[in-house]
């Protein structure tokens, strides 16, 4: 079920629109957006978890609009999103964070509990299930944010920048858990990363002032690399030309 953003405009200050007009889907599967700093990948996934609304246009999943304030709550439901800073809530265990995040999607508070259990067993949390949230490392914290959203059993999760500043070894851990949920949920996963491409994702789409310059195959993507490009530079060389970078 594509997550499809239709005419949509958004500006944090009224004289400079961080998107203007923008429509774009994302299909099934592993998606991973690029894009240079300030491009506006996560203005847009903010708009996707319905954190933001857009000035026009519309963002929908399926035939459930995030605008239409009948929608919403479902829309909310079918949507998980981890932000750059998943924040520990002070004073909850780690499954209690876990289940009251589901409870506020919508679940009861006995359901949200009993999930849980099996979401925080997903992403290998189970062992620190009755530790304090606020004392999980980073990648820890970042897993902690997965579960939440496989609590309410969102089918499109939104990750932004979910590595950034993992050691290598939280980061093959990271990778491991995308390529073992993804035969089930969706992930839209915002990233600098361009290592490991071929290994996660489905379909590449590379943004860049606000638009998609690419869609596509992580296949086409490096076939926009120069040919003679060696195989370990194709995904930075394929960047490299289908970008102007921050202004
Ligand atoms: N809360 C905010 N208030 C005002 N302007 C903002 C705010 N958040 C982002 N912007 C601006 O919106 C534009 C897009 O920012 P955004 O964070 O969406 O880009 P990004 O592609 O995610 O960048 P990065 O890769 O550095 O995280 C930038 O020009 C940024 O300065």
């Amino acid at each position: 079920m594509p997550l499809r953003f239709t005419d949509c405009s958004f500006s944090y200050r009224a004289d400079t629109p961080v998107l203007d007009h923008l429509t774009v889907d994302f299909p099934e599967g592993c998606t991973v957006l690029l894009g240079p700093n300030g491009a506006g990948k996560s203005t847009l996934l903010s708009l996707g978890a319905s954190a933001l609304a857009p000035s026009t246009g519309s963002v929908t999943l399926g035939r459930a609009d995030s605008v239409r304030r009948r929608d919403r709550r479902a829309y909310r439901q079918r949507v998980g999103w981890l932000p750059q800073d998943v924040k520990p809530i002070p004073a909850l265990t780690v499954r209690e964070q876990a289940a009251y995040v589901g409870w506020l999607k919508g679940l009861s508070k006995s359901e949200a509990w009993d999930r849980s259990a099996d979401a925080l067993n997903r992403v290998r949390l189970t062992e620190l299930g009755g530790r304090k949230s606020h004392e999980l490392s980073g990648g820890q914290l970042r897993r902690l944010g997965i579960a939440q959203t496989l609590v309410h059993q969102a089918e499109v999760v939104l990750l932004d920048e979910p590595t950034a500043g993992l050691d290598p070894v939280q980061r093959g851990v990271f990778r491991d858990l995308l390529a073992e949920l993804s035969t089930s949920v969706h992930f839209i996963v915002s990233t600098h990363q361009t290592d490991d491409l071929a290994a996660i994702y489905d379909t590449v789409i590379v943004f860049d002032r606000g638009q998609p310059v690419f869609r596509g195959s992580v296949a086409e993507f490096f076939s926009a690399a120069p040919a003679g490009t060696a195989y370990e530079r194709r995904a930075e060389s394929a960047y490299r030309g289908l970008v102007r970078g921050e202004v």
